[in-house]
């Protein structure tokens, strides 16, 4: 018996040749398997024509035949695909159509893996479009083997759809899930992270009581579990089965995230979005306000080289940028006496700071926009508020006669309606004041003054007087972290700022 492959050849080719060598007699056939480009052929010699082989063969019509390759067929494309588990070296794990493992490299396990199993066979050729059947020859973990997600980590394809405007402490909002309702001993409200339980939550039919597709009430099928049978198609949309669960986040996404000004998302007045669900987006404005320092320009540079100049000039070492960074964010004032505490290690007088500042402010001037750039897509994010028609202003706590050349230098002064400096008002950030001012001066509700914002002085500002807020990551928050800001949203770049709000009319 010999096993011969053909390459580039049919069945037909085979069997032709097969005829042709006369390899085979009376009710010898060849047993022929596959198709395409690769067959697999047994030759059982015949008696009288004991060498009959493709060498023999003194027309050849067809290509390429090989024998197999000693140690054992190593498939049709000329390799062994490397099994993931067995490694040089590594032990092999056990499989269930193979029996025990072994150490590649022992003769015995060798020659095991390496044999050539018949076709038909368990085991046999491995080419695809030979298998038996395809489930066959693949090698499936047993339970044991296979990692398991914990529960208390997000599952990596749960994503909260909807970008920028989700953030992860809204998981409990968007999931209907309220430490009033979600009842006692819900002690997953308020995490961030949340488990299976709070992404499944029972739908609004199975809520109410009704009979549920898939919960069975027979005494029969309780026993069982509860569920009509285990496997098949009735586990396929129970809820927590994959395919609840992309129906429900496609629900989430469709109906939920529009916003509660989409009364004809559930159908003729009827929502299908529960009560209970505070979509916060997008957001209802009818003026924006926009942080400078941290949110609209990137001014550490130039402050540093004015504060180290100052510095210099009093007699002290300078301070690293980063240092003074931290110190951005309550007016010049407070960078200066933060700069002479950091160098002295004692509070400065008032009279130390005053004469600090007189000499920090012409080293101010002279550097106000060298290196100050806008950051990136703060000029598309501006452009594209004015387009939506908003009206715009800018609160900072920089004092006015730095602010206005500023803004005029970096180029921004033209998108701006109302400048509020840290001096224009008896009171800056993080007092509710210049807001209160520019609502007022816009014709809005403070609810509908948006506060574009980087640091605490601007969540303060904004919570206290009613605005919401969302806040850019890259500023200088005074050392604190963004996330822990309490605002509205995080968005990467003033950029996106439009895609969360909503217009109102003034
Ligand atoms: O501290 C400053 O000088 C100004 O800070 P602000 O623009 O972020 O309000
Ligand atoms: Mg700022």
């Amino acid at each position: 018996m010999r096993l011969l492959h053909t390459k580039g050849g049919a069945r037909t080719s085979a069997r032709r040749w097969a005829g042709i060598t006369g390899a085979f007699a009376g009710d010898q056939r060849p047993l022929c398997r596959g198709g395409g480009n690769a067959v697999k052929i047994r030759v059982l010699s015949h008696p009288e024509r004991p060498h009959a082989d493709v060498s023999d063969c003194p027309q050849h019509p067809f290509g390429q035949l090989r024998a197999p390759r000693r140690g054992g067929d190593r498939g049709d494309r000329g390799r062994r695909r490397p099994h993931p588990f067995r490694c040089d070296g590594q032990p092999l794990r056990p499989q269930p159509d193979r029996g025990a493992a072994g150490v590649r490299g022992d003769p015995a396990v060798d020659r095991r893996l390496d044999r050539c199993a018949l076709d038909g066979e368990a085991g046999g050729p491995h080419h695809p479009r030979l298998r038996q059947s395809r489930r066959q020859h693949h090698f499936v973990p047993s339970r044991s083997l296979r990692t398991h997600r914990p529960h208390h980590r997000p599952h990596p394809r749960l994503r909260l759809q909807g970008g920028a405007r989700v953030q992860p402490s809204h998981a409990a909002q968007l999931f209907g899930l309220h430490a009033e309702e979600a009842g006692p001993g819900a002690d997953h409200v308020g995490e961030s992270r949340f488990r299976r339980a709070e992404v499944h939550p029972r739908g609004p039919r199975q809520a109410a009581g009704g009979a549920s597709a898939h919960r069975c009430l027979r005494a029969g099928d309780l026993a069982r579990g509860g569920w009509r049978r285990e496997g098949g198609q009735h586990r396929r949309n129970r809820p927590g089965g994959r395919r609840h669960l992309r129906r429900r986040l496609r629900d989430l996404r469709d109906k939920r995230l529009q916003g509660d000004h989409r009364s004809d998302a559930g159908g003729a007045g009827k929502s299908l979005r529960p009560k209970h669900v505070n979509s916060r987006f997008p957001i209802p404005v009818g003026a924006v306000v926009l942080d400078l320092d941290g949110t609209l320009l990137d001014t550490v540079d130039d402050l540093a080289v004015a504060a180290n100049a100052m510095l210099q000039e009093l007699g002290f070492e300078p301070l690293p940028e980063p240092v003074i960074r931290t110190h951005i964010g309550k007016g010049l004032q407070n960078l200066v006496t933060r700069c002479l505490a950091e160098v002295t290690g004692a509070e400065p007088t008032a009279a130390q700071v005053e004469r600090a500042l007189a000499v920090f402010e012409p080293h101010y001037r002279a550097n106000l926009c060298v290196r100050t750039r806008p950051y990136p897509g703060v000029v598309e994010g501006l452009e594209a508020l004015r387009q939506a028609g908003f009206p715009l202003g800018c609160v900072t706590n920089k004092a006015e006669r730095f602010t206005l050349p500023l803004l005029q230098q970096a180029g921004l002064a033209p998108y701006f309606d109302l400048v509020i400096g840290g001096d224009t008002l008896p009171r800056k950030k993080p007092d509710p004041l210049p807001l209160v001012h520019a609502a007022e001066r816009f014709g809005v509700p403070p609810a509908q003054l948006l506060l574009v914002g980087d640091s605490p002085n601007d969540t303060q500002a904004a919570r206290a007087a009613g605005c919401p807020v969302v806040c850019v990551p890259y500023g200088y928050s005074e050392g604190a972290k963004v996330q822990d800001l309490d605002c509205d949203a995080i968005v990467a770049s003033v950029r996106e700022v439009p895609s969360l709000l909503r217009k109102v009319q003034p």
